[in-house]
């Protein structure tokens, strides 16, 4: 039996809907064998995020290199990395093992505000890492702060993921969650094609840990050996399932449902 992994450097949640908790849950649901590098540590329900304590760069690295040095991955994604100086130890090290299929959620703020990632950071972001990205999975506001651009139409979104793709990234999905169309239109280019991924908008508090789920369904995918085009379509199935079966829990913004996409499959 071939196993196939899937690295999740990223921050914890600690409320289990968005971060490593989310990463973890979604590779085991894609079939995918999950390992992760924590970077910070969030102390988070669904009302907010209470608390963030960063790991030092010494701890990260050490984890990182104990599934290089031994396990290996297949793919791998970033999630919250909190700092500049972060996001160049990650970059040196998936350039030291030679990782392919590098998926890159730029993580900047929680829905509640938070911020997850220092403005210093965003420079290294995008000399460091994102020459090395398979795919880069930003929303709107983020990808408006990557390429310094204002994003009203799906042509901005367009403009913007050619920006992207100049920067290094291979290909790129300009996130749809915060537009304010009827339909969720997740923008999909890789150099060649350009396509609208469009579902319904579902109305419902409980997306957080969206952005996660969706980098964490790609990542799964292509460590099982899919084409990056069907890993993000699957993502996206993924992502539809978990928002539509919500399961309620929490005061505040709850998780999405991990299980619906493998439940959906058994009826
Ligand atoms: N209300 C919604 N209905 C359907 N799909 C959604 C909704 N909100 C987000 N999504 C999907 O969830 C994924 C994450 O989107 P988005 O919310 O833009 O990212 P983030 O969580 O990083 O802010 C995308 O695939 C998007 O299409
Ligand atoms: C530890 C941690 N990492 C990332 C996020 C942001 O997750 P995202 O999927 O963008 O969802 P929201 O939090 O914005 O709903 C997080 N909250 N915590």
């Amino acid at each position: 039996m071939t196993i196939s992994k899937a690295l999740t450097i990223a921050g914890s949640d600690s409320g289990g809907g968005a971060g490593i908790q989310a990463d973890l849950k979604t590779f085991q649901e894609l079939g995918a064998y999950g390992m992760s590098a924590i970077t910070a540590v969030t102390a988070q329900n669904t009302l907010g995020v209470h608390g963030v304590y960063p790991v030092n760069i010494e701890g990260i690295v050490q984890q990182i290199d104990a599934i290089g040095d031994d396990l290996g991955t297949d793919a791998l994604k970033t999630g919250m990395l909190f700092s500049g100086e972060v996001i160049e130890a990650v970059s040196e090290r998936i350039h030291h093992y030679g990782w392919d299929n590098i998926v890159v959620d730029p993580v900047m703020i929680a829905k509640g505000g938070a911020k997850l990632l220092q403005d210093e950071a965003v420079r290294a972001l995008k000399e460091k890492l994102i020459p090395l990205t398979s795919v880069i999975t930003p929303n709107i506001p983020e990808a408006e702060v990557l390429t310094e651009m204002k994003i009203t139409s799906l042509n901005d979104r367009k403009e913007a993921a050619k920006h992207l793709m100049d920067m290094g990234a291979k290909a790129v999905v300009i996130k749809g969650g915060h537009a304010d169309d009827k339909e969720v239109i997740d923008l999909f280019f890789d150099g060649t094609t350009c396509e609208e991924l469009v579902s319904p908008r579902i109305e419902t508090l409980h997306t957080h840990g969206t952005g996660c789920t969706f980098s964490a369904a790609i990542t799964a995918q292509l460590a099982i050996g899919m084409t990056m085009r069907d890993a993000v379509l699957t993502a996206k199935e993924f992502i539809r399932a978990a928002i539509e079966d919500e399961i309620g829990i929490g005061a505040g913004h709850g998780p999405t449902n991990h299980w619906a996409y493998n439940k959906r499959g058994e009826k």
